[in-house]
Order: C-alpha cells, then sequence, then structure tokens
C-alpha cells in the first residue's frame, strides 16, 4: 500500500492541464463493444480504474494498440464471451464500478451479459436496479445469484420501450443507452442522467450510426439501428479534477491557470466555488485562479448560512463536496454541506477535525464548516484515505497544513488523478510517494 509523504506550506504557480474524464472514458471505452470495427479514443487517461477497464477488455479479445500520447484505438472484432466465466474475470470487473457498463453493450450485441458485484468507492449504498430494470423493460431476463454474487442478462431480441428510471442514475443511463442502441423499434427514456459524459456517449453513438434524439435532456428517444460503425472521439477534461484545482489553488494560496477546461461543460461548478468567495478570470477557454490571501464565503440573499449540496445535473455533482469541504475550511464564514446522494462520504471529516479545522457533522449527510480565514493553519497528520474524492480532499489539506502529512491508501487517489504527484510537485509542491 503506497503512501504519500507531503510537505504543508508551499505554493503552486504555473499551468496545468486536466486530464481526461474518467467518469466519461469509462462509458466511452465500454461502448467499444458494441462494434467489430475500429474506435479511436483521445485523450484517455492513465489511472487505475481506466487502466483495468482497458486490460479487462484485452482479457475478452478486444484487440487495443496504444497510438502514442493519450490514444488507443480499439477492436472488438472476436470477443471471447467464454472469458466471462473464469475467475480472473469474476477479479478484474469486480474490481471498479465502471466495469458494469461493459453489461449494456454485451446484452445488445451478443444477447448475453454477466458480471459480479461491481467495486468501486464505498461511499454508502450503491444500488444497480436502474441498470436492470431497464435490461428488463427491454424485454432481457435478470438474474442475480447471491451465492456467487454474479448478476446475469438474456435476451437476443431486444425490444424498444417506454421507460420512466426510478432515480436518474448515471451509469444506469449509460447502460440503457448502450442496450437500446440495437433493439428493434423505439426506446424512450425518461428521468435519463443527462450530463455532459452522457452527452458525450450519444454523441459519439450517433457518430457510430445511432438514432439518438434529445441528447442533453433527461428524455431520450432511441430508434434502434441493425448495427454500429467504428468512429474517433475525444474525452472532456475531467470536470472533478478542474474542480478539485480550483479548490487546491484557493487553500493553497497559488496563482494557477488551468487549460482548456472547457468551461462551458462545467455547469454550475465554477459559480459553486466563487460562492465559497473564490476569484477567477475566465480567458478562452482557460480558468485562472489568482493567489489569494482571503476568501469569503457568501450567504443567501436574506443573510442565512449558505448551503451547497449535490444534485442531479445540472446541479451540483456529489463528486465535488469533499473538495468543496475542505476549501470551506479556510474561507470566512459558515457553510452547511449536505451530501444528498450517499450517506458515507462525509465522515473523513474526522481527519480534517485532527488537523485543527472547525467542522459539526450533523449527520452523515450534512456537516457545518465554519472557516477559519487562515487565522489557525491546520497541522500536518497522519491519516488514511478512505475514497478517491476524500483522497484528494486530504491531499488539498495536507498541501494546506503547516508541517508534514501522510496520507495512506493513496490507490484511492491513483484511481482516478493522473500521476497526481509528478504534476503538483512541477508547480511547486512538495508530495514523495512512498513504499
Ligand atoms: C463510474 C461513475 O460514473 N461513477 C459516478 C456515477 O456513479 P453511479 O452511476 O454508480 O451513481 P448513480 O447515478 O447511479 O447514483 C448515485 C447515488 O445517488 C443516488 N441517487 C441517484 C439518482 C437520484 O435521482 N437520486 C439519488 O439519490 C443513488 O441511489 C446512488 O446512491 O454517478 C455518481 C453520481 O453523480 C458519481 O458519484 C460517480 O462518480
Ligand atoms: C465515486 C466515484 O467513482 P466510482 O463510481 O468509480 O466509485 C468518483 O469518481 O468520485
Amino acid at each position: 500500500m503506497s503512501s504519500f509523504r507531503v510537505e504543508g506550506g508551499h505554493q503552486l504557480n504555473g499551468e496545468i492541464i486536466p486530464q481526461g474524464a474518467k467518469n466519461e472514458a469509462l462509458q466511452i471505452i465500454s461502448a467499444v463493444l458494441l462494434t467489430d470495427q475500429e474506435v479511436v479514443i483521445h485523450k484517455i487517461p492513465q489511472i487505475r480504474d481506466v487502466l483495468k477497464l482497458i486490460d479487462l477488455l484485452e482479457d475478452m479479445g478486444v484487440e487495443v494498440s496504444k497510438n502514442g500520447g493519450e490514444s488507443c484505438t480499439f477492436k472488438a472484432a472476436n470477443v471471447n464471451l467464454d472469458f466471462l466465466n473464469t475467475e480472473d474475470f469474476k477479479d478484474k470487473a469486480s474490481a471498479l464500478r465502471g466495469s458494469i457498463m461493459i453489461l449494456g453493450p454485451l446484452l445488445s450485441r451478443f444477447g448475453t451479459g454477466r458480471m459480479p458485484k461491481p467495486g468501486g468507492d464505498k461511499i454508502g449504498r450503491r444500488r444497480l436496479d436502474t441498470h436492470f430494470v431497464g435490461f428488463q423493460k427491454l424485454g432481457a431476463k435478470f438474474n442475480y445469484d447471491s451465492k456467487t454474487s454474479f448478476y446475469t442478462v438474456d435476451g437476443t431480441n431486444l425490444k424498444g420501450a417506454y421507460m420512466l428510471l426510478d432515480e436518474a442514475s448515471v451509469t444506469g443511463t449509460a447502460n440503457i443507452i448502450m442496450a437500446a442502441v440495437m433493439a428493434e423499434g423505439l426506446t424512450t427514456i425518461y428521468n435519463a442522467a443527462c450530463e455532459p459524459y452522457i452527452q458525450q456517449l450519444c454523441k459519439m453513438l450517433i457518430r457510430m450510426g445511432a438514432n439518438i434524439e434529445g441528447v442533453g435532456s433527461n428524455l431520450l428517444r432511441i430508434e434502434g439501428v441493425k448495427s454500429l460503425n467504428g468512429t474517433e472521439h475525444t474525452l472532456l477534461p475531467d470536470m472533478i479534477e478542474v474542480g478539485s484545482f480550483i479548490g487546491m489553488a484557493a487553500m493553497t494560496k497559488s496563482s494557477l491557470i488551468i487549460k482548456d477546461a472547457r468551461i462551458e461543460e462545467l455547469g454550475i461548478i465554477p459559480e459553486t466555488f466563487m460562492r465559497l468567495g473564490i476569484k477567477m478570470n475566465f480567458k478562452d477557454d482557460d480558468i485562472h485562479i489568482p493567489a489569494q490571501e482571503h476568501y469569503e464565503i457568501d450567504s443567501y440573499i436574506d443573510g442565512s448560512i449558505l448551503t451547497i449540496a449535490d444534485a442531479i445535473w445540472p446541479g451540483l455533482t456529489p463528486d465535488l463536496l469533499s473538495v468543496i469541504l475542505v476549501t470551506a475550511t479556510q474561507a470566512r464564514g459558515t457553510a452547511l454541506i449536505h451530501q444528498k446522494m450517499f450517506e458515507s462520504r462525509l465522515f473523513f471529516v474526522d481527519k480534517l477535525i485532527d488537523m485543527g479545522a472547525q467542522i459539526i457533522l450533523c449527520d452523515p449527510h450534512r456537516a457545518t464548516v465554519i472557516g477559519l480565514d487562515r487565522a489557525y493553519p491546520l497541522r500536518g497528520i497522519t491519516m488514511t484515505s478512505p475514497d478517491i474524492r476524500a483522497g484528494v480532499s486530504l491531499l488539498i489539506a495536507a498541501m494546506s497544513a503547516e508541517g508534514v502529512s501522510t496520507i495512506h491508501n493513496i490507490d484511492q487517489i491513483d484511481r482516478g488523478y493522473q500521476f497526481i504527484d509528478d504534476r503538483l510537485n512541477a508547480l511547486g509542491a512538495k508530495i514523495e510517494r512512498v513504499g
């Protein structure tokens, strides 16, 4: 288990380019299974989850060639479905959450698919009902074997259907779209997730020959086609990385330029950090966060305390609330952080409290942060990262703290942040990878 040894108190200065988006990559790479033709994908982030998914696809018989840079060509001409029955498949597919999205393409193209309970962060209940109810609506048979923990879906003649999703699940929507693109007739998905990554998936599928209307809305109409062609696709910059860098710059009093951020795809993210009092300049597609000694949390028009809560897109992504929470600890003012979707994502605040932050964990979903306005710096401590976004938040806290911190279990951070130590050290951070 590797750790980071972080010497706090160093300001960063310079430019950083966000990696390709982790959660888009997992959808897009799964979609290569939909065609026997070549699919070229650019800006693939070199992070654990994505590399594990690519490895899994290779084991299934997908040809993967690296084109140099961050681009790969995938060709799923000879998929070996027998691999799905091996122990190796069980181990590899259960190692990440995103692997669940190979199920829709497998069902669509081969009429069958199986998947062990997927991994991913233990951040609360993460049910998969929406995925399977959607497949069932298209005519697939679903089975869960509790002894082997395997989900199985079967159905060779999927038929388009109307469905109103019980929740706008992101991976669920992606999976159902991929199952529906080659089902016979019209599928209507209401209450679909509509964030930019889903839009990107739809745009790619349309380039492959799919017939999808309503992209960007929560009502998708998909008219099934017989087969899909190859295509070329470039991933968006990772919006969670962009948000993490904004919070990091503010906490460490750094002047940072986030290059090519695709600002128009970031939704409410920049605005949310601005409500914490963080100044930002936008030039072309770059975001400049100037070095700021102080930043002050906004209140509502009636003077009441600001609440920052997650919501389905175009609301705020839950994946940034941990970063926002840590950033608020050094602001002037108070904020209530309300993590509505997941029930175990705020427990990491006990580490921030140990570092000297003033936080009241009201219940598993809500924490009140009383900003210190830098009057008392955080202190370096030894801690363990419980999940990917808490991990990066602890890294930000450690970078801003007085003294040295050690963060264990940084595999969690590596799951979603590419060469993060090297990239930040190049800007002036002092992060050492140990073990
Ligand atoms: C690989 C991947 O892409 N992972 C992301 C994906 O996970 P994932 O697709 O697994 O998350 P879902 O969108 O299915 O749901 C997330 C959680 O929110 C709850 N929920 C969801 C919809 C809703 O209307 N109400 C509600 O309460 C669900 O019950 C679940 O507990 O989307 C999450 C929500 O943006 C992100 O945190 C994950 O990083
Ligand atoms: C929770 C996340 O990822 P996953 O769904 O892969 O666990 C995340 O990216 O913040």
